[in-house]
């Protein structure tokens, strides 16, 4: 018969790893340092799987996360269990301010991350006291751990661009930060920034700020055309044109999670931003702006030709206000990017609100009329 345990916490019959340590020669501190660090990588592990499992009903992260446990538990065997000495510990008593409080769903998965990565780490050095194999098995799974930080936190951040219907591209004025925190107050989830001008200092200043401040929201946060000032501040993409960096070259220095957004124009400048990657597209000018002088309007018509095309999120971009959202709606826009209609508004958070409920209107008003004259067409007398 295999050797091993029942293990309460829902592993059922755990096969046990065979103990190094027959000759008693490892000391009772080290098998509670690889006690107390097992349990404390398995319960980082079970507040990520959590949220894997009932906040984005992901059974593949929560299935990694699963299977990391049950790793784990492999390695707890009732030796290690025994060193345990909670009464004897004095780290029960000590926690730190951050501990108690998180900003956002964000900082909670990042801090067990960092739990979790923390522990192994320690498994892997002290364990090489304990086993021959443990080193390398617990240096593996933090690799693991790495990948599955990185996967879930683009996953995450691919779901706030899916839900985005309003993007807010900033223009300079120097009540930057408090326009966008309004405009941030009425629901606004994606925001770039954009200053043509300044010099890169102002510019690393101002995106550091706006990081900041999104992500206290919970919004996400591009620069325009600067990687380079994107991956200084850890925001969570770049917007491109297509006189900017590449996106291919774009993708190599920010990653496979990061969002790369690309302006275009017309057909051929969308099918080329798809293949090459963007994670979503402008499309634009709808109408002539003073914003983007000289560029021509692409209309409508490429409005409705992205809704019956593309693939991938896109926003409708260029000259669009309160006034003529319900058109740009009614052409198959999901979402829309604006600079003036937020940056020069009076009220940029009930502007930002009166933008986001047209969406649903228009929608469920669209639906209707469409109902209506289905029932009409096929139940002429009713
Ligand atoms: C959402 C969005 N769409 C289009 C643009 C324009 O980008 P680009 O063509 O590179 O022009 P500049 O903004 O750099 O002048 C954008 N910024 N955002
Ligand atoms: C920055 C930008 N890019 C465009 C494009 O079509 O690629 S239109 C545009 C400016 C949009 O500004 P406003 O909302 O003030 O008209
Ligand atoms: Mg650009």
């Amino acid at each position: 018969m295999n050797a091993g345990w029942y293990d309460e916490n829902n592993n059922g019959f755990v096969p046990m790893v065979e103990s190094h340590n027959q000759r008693g020669q490892v000391q009772p501190a080290v098998c509670r340092i690889l006690d107390a660090n097992l349990d404390r990588a398995r319960e980082g592990l079970r507040i990520i799987e959590e949220w894997c499992r009932f906040g984005l009903n992901n059974a593949q992260f929560s299935g990694e996360c699963k299977q990391l446990r049950q790793e784990l538990a492999t390695w707890h065997s009732p030796e290690l269990r025994a060193a345990r000495d909670t009464l004897g510990d004095p780290g029960t008593q000590l926690t730190h301010p951050q501990e108690q409080q998180r900003a956002d769903l964000k900082s909670l998965l990042q801090a067990n991350f960092c739990r979790v990565e923390e522990a192994l780490r320690v498994l892997e050095e002290y364990g090489k006291l304990y086993h021959p194999q443990m080193g390398s098995v617990f240096k593996q799974m933090r690799y693991r751990v790495y990948t599955l930080e990185s996967r879930l936190l683009g996953y995450e951040r691919q779901q706030r661009l899916l839900r985005s219907q309003l993007y807010l591209v900033t223009s300079p004025t120097k009540d930057l930060l408090s326009v966008v925190e309004a405009a941030l107050a009425g629901g606004l989830t994606l925001v770039q920034y954009r200053d043509k001008n300044a010099s890169d200092g102002e510019r690393l200043s101002y995106a550091q700020q706006l990081c900041q401040l999104c992500h206290q929201y919970g919004a996400l946060f591009l620069v325009n055309d600067r990687v380079d000032i994107a991956l200084a501040v850890d925001a969570d993409g770049v917007h491109l044109g297509q006189q900017d960096m590449p996106i291919n070259a774009a993708r190599q220095l920010l990653g496979p999670h990061k969002i790369i957004g690309s302006s275009t124009t017309n057909p051929e400048e969308m099918q080329r931003a798809i293949q090459g990657g963007a994670d979503y597209i402008g499309v634009g000018p709808v109408y002539e702006t003073p914003t983007k002088v000289g560029k021509p309007a692409a209309g409508l018509e490429y409005v409705r030709y992205a809704a019956q095309h593309s693939p991938i999120p896109w926003f409708a971009i260029g000259g669009i206000d309160v006034n003529n959202i319900n058109d740009v709606i009614l052409a198959g826009a999901e979402r829309v990017a604006v600079v003036r209609a937020l940056m020069e508004a009076e009220q940029p958070t009930l502007v930002t609100q009166y933008f986001l409920s047209q969406f649903t209107r228009v929608h469920i008003q669209s639906k209707s009329e469409l109902s209506q004259s289905y029932v009409r067409a096929n139940h002429p007398g009713s």
